[in-house]
């Protein structure tokens, strides 16, 4: 069930409803940034970043938008984006279970977090939702999927759901890290958002119109930032368990034990990419098999460069999400609010920054401080 709602495919309709939410919150997030940012200051775009990507979660699994000034709402996506932190740091705790009487404390801040989240997505979310259930009807949304189970299925519990949409709505705190992540590459290497420039206005006749989800196919330099991101920055190591006794390139692995796909070696291995310590965007991309489209292509008739290539797919060291039975199932939600929010932004504005010296990320991290470095968004002409 969680696949089918949360892996929207790009011939179903949630992906276009997926594409419409996106859009639609852009609006009010350009709208609520022009108010309150001061021009020519630096500006905590994350912090307003997180609250659109909170809103276009909630909007596409519960049907329910929240207001830029609704301070409960501020409060949660605050909250997930410290436990996002937190569960990227990679504590000896993860690994040494015995350790924890000297986490008490530590723990018991992450549980005030994620009771406090609970508790607006029981009272703020479900409680209202739960009278409106039809079970002859078609799910309307993922809370409406879930809520039918709890009716149907004897050994769904409430908690089973309520866990699974705070685990699902918290997937927010990774797209909005990430989008973040990419606005900090581009005030780097200012080259990188030029080009995506490049790709949205020409689609969408010098913005007039914002971009969707059925742009992204003409935009291959737009999602190769996002995989380059991706390749910086991903979670270094995914574990699992072998369920049976086998071999892996040449080793005997034993059921039971833990199997590590070490991310962090593959995506700065020398081997297998060219100047792999180098953020290039670029590495991601091929020449077209479709051959050079004419200016036809596009809403303006402006030709781009970026025509000339198409998107690398399949690339077998590259597995930022994962391969095989487990894998990660926000993977398209990634890729298409993730799309929206980067191209969006930089159709309305110049990112940069006052002092690229503050922009610290951390390698192998796709998260950042919940308090962290703010940025310079200048309104294009
Ligand atoms: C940049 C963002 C993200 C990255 C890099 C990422 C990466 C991963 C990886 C590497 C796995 C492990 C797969 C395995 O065990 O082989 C995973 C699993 C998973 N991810 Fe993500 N993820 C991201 C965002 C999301 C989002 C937004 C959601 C939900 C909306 C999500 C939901 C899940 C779930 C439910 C699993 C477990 C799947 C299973 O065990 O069947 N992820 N993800």
């Amino acid at each position: 069930m969680a696949r089918r709602h949360c892996s929207p495919r790009e011939s179903s309709s949630f992906y276009m409803q997926m594409s419409q939410i996106g859009c639609e919150e852009m609006e009010h997030f350009i709208r609520e940034i022009d108010a309150k940012m001061v021009p020519g200051e630096p500006f905590d775009v994350k912090t307003f970043l997180l609250r659109a990507c909170a809103n276009m979660f909630s909007q596409y699994m519960c049907s329910q938008r929240f207001d830029y000034d609704d301070e409960e709402f501020h409060k949660i996506v605050q909250y997930f984006d410290e436990i996002f932190w937190e569960i990227n740091q990679g504590h000896p705790l993860d690994f040494l279970p015995w350790l924890y009487p000297f986490y008490r404390r530590h723990l018991n801040k992450i549980v005030h977090w994620s009771s406090t989240i609970r508790s607006f997505i029981m009272d703020r979310i479900i409680s209202h939702r739960e009278l409106d259930i039809d079970v002859d009807e078609p799910d309307s949304d993922f809370t409406d999927a879930l809520l039918k189970s709890l009716v149907e299925d004897k050994d769904v519990s409430r908690n089973t759901i309520i866990f699974m949409l705070e685990d699902f709505i918290g997937g927010h705190s990774a797209v909005g890290n990430l989008v973040m992540l990419a606005l900090a590459y581009i005030a780097k290497n200012p080259q990188v958002g030029s080009r995506i420039q490049d790709e949205v206005d020409a689609v969408s006749s010098k913005g007039q119109r914002k971009i969707n989800l059925l742009d992204m196919h003409q935009m291959p330099y737009t999602m190769a930032t996002i995989f380059e991101v991706l390749r910086y920055s991903s979670s270094p190591i995914v574990p699992h368990v072998a369920t049976e006794d086998l071999v892996i390139s040449g080793h005997g692995v034993t059921a039971g034990t833990i199997v590590f796909i070490n991310n962090y070696v593959l995506n700065r291995s020398r081997e297998h990419w060219e100047d792999s310590h180098q953020f290039e965007p670029q590495r991601f991309l091929e020449a077209s098999t479709e051959g050079r489209r004419d200016s036809r292509g596009s809403d303006s008739g402006i030709e781009s460069d970026q025509k000339e290539f198409q998107l690398r797919k399949n690339i077998p060291h590259f597995l930022p999400f994962s391969i095989g039975k487990r894998t990660c199932i926000g993977q398209n939600l990634v890729r298409g609010f993730g799309f929206l929010l980067l191209a969006n932004l930089l159709q309305g504005y110049n990112v940069s920054s006052g002092d690229p010296t503050t922009i610290r990320i951390t390698p192998a991290s796709l998260a950042l401080p919940a308090s962290c470095f703010p940025l310079l968004l200048t309104r294009r002409a």
